[in-house]
């Protein structure tokens, strides 16, 4: 197991922000976390990273406690975190060379390090800039080159926050194209947080959704689209009047309106749930569980 969390909680003065996460990565695997601003994804991943102390629970990652991790450890961690600010005087190739060369030490026969530079910018899509400051480069390449720093010493797990803020739509297809051959190629296993539904659902194997202080759901996007009824929305003109009818059987539904109604419809169109709207839902259910919840316990 990559990554082991066991009743993890965290509290900011009187706030207690982690309430008991509970959650597991295997190697190769690609964990999206999910949640409201606020949920707590960034205290998750630093706490992870070592990088924050916990206020109480079991964390461990590759084996270690993050409290305890030596240079080893973190050699085997990459952390792309939101832009790099420093080196804007480096060229793209400099810096990277000069970061790998850091990882050297840590090299194995089965796992090289660092990665070879020429590799790497080819890797994140940096060829024609890599002779360039790094101050020089638009957003969405300056993103590309946080991603290549991420992963310069080929990391055994990689934490991504996120990571395509600011990336056009073709980056944003390089870049997923790029997390599965990390994780396919390399077995590198992935945590990052995103916004963007569609992004966790076309990279991800499995979903995480923060909400509350806790994992109130975790699962591949097929097993959490099944979680949350009324999965699909028939639309249709009939005489010229748009109507909209949710319901768990289309098929049947369709069936029966056009059995009822001959003629006259027009524009007809199913449209399945998606993982924003089953998302939307879980977290919409949760925070009108807790503020029940909350009611009960004030009376
Ligand atoms: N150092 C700190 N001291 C006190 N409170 C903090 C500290 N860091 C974070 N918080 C609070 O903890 C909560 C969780 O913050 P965190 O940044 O982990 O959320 P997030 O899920 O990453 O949010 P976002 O989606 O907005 O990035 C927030 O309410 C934040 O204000």
């Amino acid at each position: 197991m990559v990554i082991e969390v066991r009743d993890l909680r965290m509290r900011y003065g009187t706030t207690d922000v982690l309430r008991g996460v509970d959650f597991t990565a295997e190697r190769g695997e690609v964990v999206a976390l999910l949640g409201p601003n606020g949920a707590g994804k960034t205290t998750t991943i630093e706490i992870l990273e070592g990088f924050r102390m916990p206020s109480a629970g079991h964390v461990r990652v590759l084996g270690v406690d993050p409290a305890k991790g030596d240079e080893l450890w973190r050699a085997k961690l990459g952390v792309v975190l939101q832009s790099w600010r420093d080196h804007a005087r480096w060229k793209v190739r400099d810096l990277l060379d000069h970061l790998g060369r850091y990882y050297a030490p840590y090299g194995t026969p089965e796992r090289t390090r660092p990665f070879d530079t020429d590799e790497l910018i080819k890797t994140v899509g940096l060829e024609e800039h890599a002779g360039k400051k790094s101050g020089r480069l638009s957003g969405g390449q300056r993103r590309r080159l946080d991603v290549a720093i991420g992963i310069v010493g080929k990391p055994e797990l990689l934490f991504l926050d996120e990571p395509t803020a600011g990336f056009d739509p073709h980056a944003r297809r390089d870049f997923h194209d790029l997390v599965h051959r990390l994780s396919d190629l390399e077995g590198m296993t992935i945590l990052l947080t995103t916004h963007d539904l569609a992004e966790a659902e076309k990279l991800a194997d499995r979903i995480l959704v923060l909400a509350g202080g806790r994992i109130i759901a975790d699962g591949s996007p097929d097993q959490l689209s099944r979680q949350v009824e009324g999965q699909s929305e028939v639309r249709w003109t009939q005489d010229g009047v748009r109507h909209v009818h949710a319901t768990d059987d289309a098929t049947g539904f369709v069936r029966t309106l056009l059995a009822q109604h001959t003629a006259g419809i027009t524009e007809l169109e199913v449209r399945r749930s998606t993982l924003e709207d089953t998302y939307l839902e879980l977290v919409q259910r949760f925070e009108s569980g807790q503020m029940a919840g909350q009611e009960v316990a004030a009376l």
